[in-house]
């Protein structure tokens, strides 16, 4: 598994190999001239102690100043190199989980709640974007750090370098041990954070139902709880990055004493000169950084693991609905035909089947509705016709195309579909109904707007077509919002159009004129109205009645209520709700 972990990081860094070489070589130089530097002033020191000269010392000053730079200048670099890579592969996991997404049916969405896919898509792919940016530069950091200072240093003296680094595996270990609290804590402040922040959006979206039920107080009191406990996680991690720094500053001074202690006699006994005594302070120091970060690094890689788990549990989802090698195309002009041959369907889990052995032609140019009592599988039936399930080869047709055979592009082109609840995007009013297509002309969406009856409305909306709807504009009504989605649908001009109890707000003559609309002119579609508005179904060519996943009834509005049976109940209970109303 961890092979596996570090196979999938060195596949996310595959495509900027380049640019990770060029940093990791830059940091290479920059090592490599801070080994150089404490040598130069090491033979300084001794040459000085020999004969002063002035002329020397400015010639060393300004050959260290320039190394310095240049140092500064290629520590910069192998910075937004390597830091860059990690901001680029977080972008790509970004696109790649996002688009992997938007191929996975509905039903994955039921089962992974919105708030752990974003936690995901941003926390996790933060990890690993600070893993690699991170861990790639601390790792060759410290590997050239120890690499080329390490000789040098036992070059000078064996025991006085194994002395002043004796401290530093136990740096690493304490930065270890913190770092990983350290972790923990933060997770658990951002916990603490996404709840706080849950529940704010909470009770602004249900402002209402508080006032209501008078819970201002029971709220405010939620509210104090969860900013208690995020103030205190906020204490917990500042006083383990408080502790955590002081500490490694000590052991450095720890080795910088065992260094003076023992050097002072080696300098004495002449073991060593004024000149590598300094060079080994300043070794000492150099090792530092690269000890404190690597012991962060393992943290970091531990805390990353996890996400790469998290995130590639997601790419590895295979979408059961999707084109195959096999897919064909959808012979155009579309006519409309649907049949179906022994549909059935059961939800994974479920007992019973949500469709059962329904069979039926419907012609193109038709215009039939679907009734039937709650739950008795209407919506099902629709959701199967575009594939939104996973239906089994050969039990429906369109133009006598096995659904299951044609790609998806070309079936849900030919299907235009409205829920009940519609989505409507914070953006003007024109650019919803033409979001499939957002060239369309504004005759195009003013027709499509007449046809769905609420042209008339949008004209009365403080900017027309320009008015800003949703969270950031005026709040339609649900009549209105249903309307606006079957103008958007109907600029797809697909020949086939489901309507999913897509008119359940709009009144029932409103309802009824719009589908007396649908079902005229020249170029007829197939029109799938599932309903509970009888009074509108009634006017369909013809009309299912469906029951426990079963049609049981088909026909005519006409002969559907001189036959008994359950149409005409539903007819009977609906004439006696319009009586009442
Ligand atoms: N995602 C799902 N997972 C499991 N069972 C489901 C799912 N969706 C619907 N069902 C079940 O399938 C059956 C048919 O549901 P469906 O939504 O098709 O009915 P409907 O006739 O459209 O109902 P309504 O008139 O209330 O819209 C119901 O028993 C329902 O509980």
């Amino acid at each position: 598994m961890a092979h596996s972990r570090l196979q999938k990081l060195a596949h996310y860094l595959r495509p900027h190999w380049g640019k990770s070489l060029q940093g990791i070589l830059a940091l290479l130089i920059v090592n490599a001239v801070g080994v150089y530097i404490p040598l130069l002033i090491r033979d300084g020191i001794d040459e000085l102690r020999e004969a002063l000269s002035f002329a020397q010392i400015w010639h060393l000053v300004l050959l260290i100043l320039i190394l310095s730079s240049l140092m500064w200048v290629f520590r910069m670099a192998s910075r937004i190199l390597l830091f860059g890579v990690g901001r680029q592969v977080e972008f790509d996991l970004k696109q790649k989980i996002f688009q992997h997404l938007l191929k996975l049916e509905p039903s994955y969405f039921s089962s992974n709640t919105a708030g752990d896919l974003i936690s995901r898509a941003t926390s996790d792919v933060e990890n690993i974007r600070r893993l690699l940016g991170f861990a790639v530069l601390s790792l060759a950091n410290t590997v050239f750090a120890y690499g080329l200072t390490l000789p040098v240093m036992l070059s000078i003296n064996i025991k006085l370098t194994l002395l002043s680094l004796a401290v530093y595996p136990l740096m690493l270990i304490i930065v270890q041990l913190f770092s990983t609290k350290l972790r923990t804590k933060q997770q658990l402040l951002q916990e603490e954070l996404s709840n706080l922040s849950e529940l704010i959006q909470e009770d602004m979206s249900g402002i209402s139902l508080i006032k209501i039920y008078a819970q201002e107080e029971n709220e405010r009191r939620a509210f104090s709880k969860l900013n208690q406990q995020l103030f205190k996680a906020n204490l917990e991690l500042a006083q383990i990055r408080n502790t955590l720094f002081p500490v490694i500053q000590g052991l450095s001074y720890l080795s910088l004493l065992i260094l003076l202690w023992v050097g002072t006699g080696a300098i004495a006994r002449g073991e060593i000169s004024i000149g590598d005594f300094v060079a080994l302070i300043l070794f000492a120091e150099r090792l530092v950084f690269p000890t404190a970060l690597l012991g962060f690094t393992i943290t970091a890689y531990q805390q990353g693991e996890v996400s790469i788990d998290r995130v590639e549990s997601i790419v590895m989802v295979k979408p059961k609905i999707q084109d195959t090698a096999e897919s064909i195309s959808l012979p155009k002009p579309v006519k409309g035909q649907i049949i179906a041959r022994h549909l059935s369907f059961t939800y994974p889990g479920a007992t019973k089947p949500a469709l059962n052995d329904i069979s039926f032609t419907i012609d193109a140019g038709e215009t039939v509705a679907i009734v039937g009592p709650i739950g008795c599988g209407k919506s099902t039936l629709a959701n199967a016709l575009p594939r939104l399930l996973d239906i089994d080869q050969r039990q429906l047709l369109i133009d006598g195309y096995d659904i299951t055979q044609l790609t998806l592009e070309d079936l849900r082109g030919a299907i235009a579909y409205v829920p009940q609840d519609s989505f409507l995007f914070s953006t003007i009013i024109k650019n919803n109904i033409r979001y499939s297509d957002p060239q369309s002309e504004q005759k195009e969406v003013e027709y499509v707007a007449q046809q769905a009856q609420i042209h008339s409305e949008i004209l009365n909306f403080p900017q027309q077509y320009e008015t800003i709807v949703g969270e950031r504009g005026i709040t339609l009504s649900g009549g209105q919002r249903q309307r606006t989605s079957l103008a958007r649908a109907l600029l797809v001009d697909a020949p086939v159009l489901i309507l999913d109890d897509a008119l359940s707000s709009v009144d029932n003559q409103t309802a009824t004129d719009i589908l007396k609309n649908l079902s005229q002119g020249v170029k007829r579609k197939t029109v799938i109205f599932i309903s509970h508005q009888l009074s509108a179904a009634a006017t369909a060519d013809r009309i299912f009645v469906m029951d426990e996943g079963e049609i049981v009834q088909t026909g005519t509005h006409t002969e559907l209520v001189q036959q008994s049976g359950l149409y005409r109940s539903l007819w009977n209970q609906h004439q006696l709700e319009e009586l009442l109303h």
